[in-house]
């Protein structure tokens, strides 16, 4: 069946689109059918006929208001923009702290810290090869380092976001920091990025921390800590960022990033946690590809699906237990090396979709991104795309503002269906860690990876400059940002060797024997423990050496 007899498949159709397919057919005689990433056949029109038959009560609603589809707030962007949130990370933490005063300098509203490639494994700079250091994020290995890195910056009134999986060291870092500023740790905002254990062996190979198991045991834990002690943080991030990165469809990626926030809201429950406490503080953060009606109605079935697993499957009752709260970062992936200042474009399709998709907080990739730790023009310009979208173009003036569109109305509903069908399959397995150990989920998005990769060389998926258009370039003109000076990095490693030898290295001592024995005792708080190493001095290196001793070193997931 072609794509227009399908479109006309439906029992009665009225006579003018009759007449339409019949023009249609004849103008374009050979039209194939179209599919979206995620599989999901694309006709050339939609009508009335299209939608499921629901009440625009039951599956659409208002912002604001159950089951969310429109929008988490009654006033979304009317009310207050997307945080601006621009991933940073460079250098020492004197290089982090310039490059951020100069972003929200810019217009940015919020923050987020990378940390170098040696933090992210769960090492100290004086553990791993120099040259390593600092070429991919920052290095922030202790307490004093965080203090430099946030200086004037007011974290008491501006949220932070840190890239930190298990055992969350950096937002420890944080809490010691704003205790010496005297703020209290109900002031302090932000979201533990890259929480997401599962995410990781998925597919974002940060694995190294810890095992699977362990971190399962200390995220919960950072959960409960963070929702007693720190209420406005948000502990976890699920991530589908990564799964889609590596090839997952854009429903996969939704499908399987609400799996694992079953699991975990499972597993807080089975803590004897109140889904009511909790919930509110799940946050998510998603991929946005250049598939641009795909991915808004990705966003807006991922809304609808959530809502109702939060009030009819763990039967949360607070409608803030119920909202979908996502970070959208324009995808890298789609991103190309050649012809770099075409990113700009795909960059603000991606920043669209994302926004027409009623996201809470953006970053935008630098077009230079694909090369290199941005440059700081490069940078500007992925903020002022964020602004220009807003403020030029009114893209805020209306909430939802694709809704009702028959189209994507209908690519809305067929995502939550598969979206549901995953979901489903996933618990058959046993839930997300068990589909995950048994390499379920890996197998999927790497038939899909295939499968996009075969529709690029083929040509059926054009990418410009890539398998089209090409141009000849001399690729020694690409983008890009010098690595550090080795001799700052010495300098950095120089002055973590005098922190170690000049702190209380007693009280470290102390409070490292304290973390090891929590680890060994469900009745103690990990993550509590992570945060009075921090303050007692511990080094990163050192809580993460403890907890991979105690609760296990992070290996990749064997397939058999
Ligand atoms: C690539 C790289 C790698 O792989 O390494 C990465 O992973 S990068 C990883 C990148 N990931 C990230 O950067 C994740 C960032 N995530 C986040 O910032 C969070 O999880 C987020 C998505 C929920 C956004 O948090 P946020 O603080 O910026 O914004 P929120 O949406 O929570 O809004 C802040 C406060 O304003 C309120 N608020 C917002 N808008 C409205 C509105 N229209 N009406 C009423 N209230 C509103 C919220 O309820 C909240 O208050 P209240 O709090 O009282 O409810």
């Amino acid at each position: 069946m072609n794509a227009v007899d399908k479109h006309l498949h439906a029992a009665s159709v009225p006579e003018g689109e009759q007449r339409w397919a019949d023009e249609f057919a004849k103008a374009v005689p050979g039209d194939a059918t179209v599919h979206n990433r995620s599989g999901i056949p694309v006709k050339p029109l939609y009508t009335p006929s299209d939608r499921r038959a629901e009440s625009y009560a039951e599956s659409l609603g208002y912002p604001g208001q159950y089951p969310f589809t429109r929008g988490i707030y009654s006033t979304m962007y009317r009310g207050r923009s997307w945080s601006q949130r621009q991933l940073i990370g460079l250098g020492v933490p004197e290089d982090y702290n310039v490059r951020v005063k100069e972003i929200l300098g810019l217009g940015a509203s919020a923050l987020s810290l990378i940390p170098c490639n040696s933090v992210f494994r769960g090492y100290d700079a004086d553990e791993v090869p120099a040259e390593l250091l600092g070429t991919c994020g920052t290095v922030v290995n202790n307490a004093d380092d965080m203090q430099v890195a946030l200086d004037g910056v007011p974290i008491d009134s501006i949220s932070t976001a840190m890239n930190d999986p298990s055992p969350f060291t950096l937002l420890a870092f944080e809490l010691a920091v704003a205790r010496r500023r005297g703020i209290p740790w109900t002031r302090i905002t932000g979201t533990s990025n890259q929480s997401d254990c599962i995410s990781h062996f998925v597919a974002n190979h940060m694995f190294f921390r810890l095992a699977l198991q362990g971190a399962r045991r200390v995220i919960v834990d950072h959960i409960r800590f963070c929702n007693a002690q720190v209420p406005h943080w948000n502990p976890l991030s699920i991530v589908g960022q990564h799964m889609q990165q590596a090839g997952a469809t854009p429903a996969e990626a939704m499908a399987f990033t609400l799996c694992s926030g079953i699991q975990y809201a499972e597993d807080c429950i089975a803590a004897g946690m109140d889904p009511d406490q909790f919930l509110p503080r799940f946050t998510f953060f998603f991929d946005i590809s250049i598939s641009f009606f795909e991915e808004v109605a990705k966003f807006r079935a991922g809304r609808r699906v959530w809502a109702r697993l939060c009030r009819e499957r763990f039967g949360a009752k607070d409608p803030r237990s119920w909202r979908f709260k996502f970070h959208g970062q324009t995808s890298g992936v789609d991103l190309t090396r050649q012809q770099p200042l075409n990113n700009i474009a795909r960059v603000t399709t991606q920043a669209m979709a994302g926004i027409f998709g009623g996201l809470q907080s953006l970053h935008t990739d630098a077009y230079d991104e694909v090369l290199s730790t941005p440059k700081t023009e490069a940078a500007r310009i992925a903020v002022a795309t964020q602004n220009i979208l807003r403020e030029e173009a009114h893209l805020t003036d209306v909430i939802d503002p694709l809704g009702g569109s028959y189209y994507i109305e209908s690519l809305t509903d067929q995502m939550e269906e598969r979206i549901n069908a995953i979901i489903d399959m996933i618990d058959g397995a046993g839930g997300m860690y068990q589909a995950v150990e048994k390499g379920i989920v890996q197998q999927m998005i790497g038939e899909s990876a295939l499968a996009f990769q075969k529709r690029v060389d083929t040509g059926e998926q054009t990418i410009v400059g890539v398998n089209a258009y090409q141009v000849e370039e001399d690729p020694a003109t690409y983008p890009s940002l010098e690595y550090p000076a080795p001799e700052r990095m010495r300098a950095y490693v120089e002055r973590l060797g005098a922190y170690k030898k000049n702190r209380s290295n007693a009280e470290v001592d102390k409070a490292i024997a304290a973390l090891a024995r929590s680890a060994n005792d469900r009745e103690q708080n990990v993550f509590e423990h992570v945060v009075r190493a921090a303050e007692a001095g511990a080094t990163h290196g050192e809580i993460c050496g403890t907890l991979r001793k105690e609760l296990g070193f992070g290996q990749p997931l064997t397939m058999v």
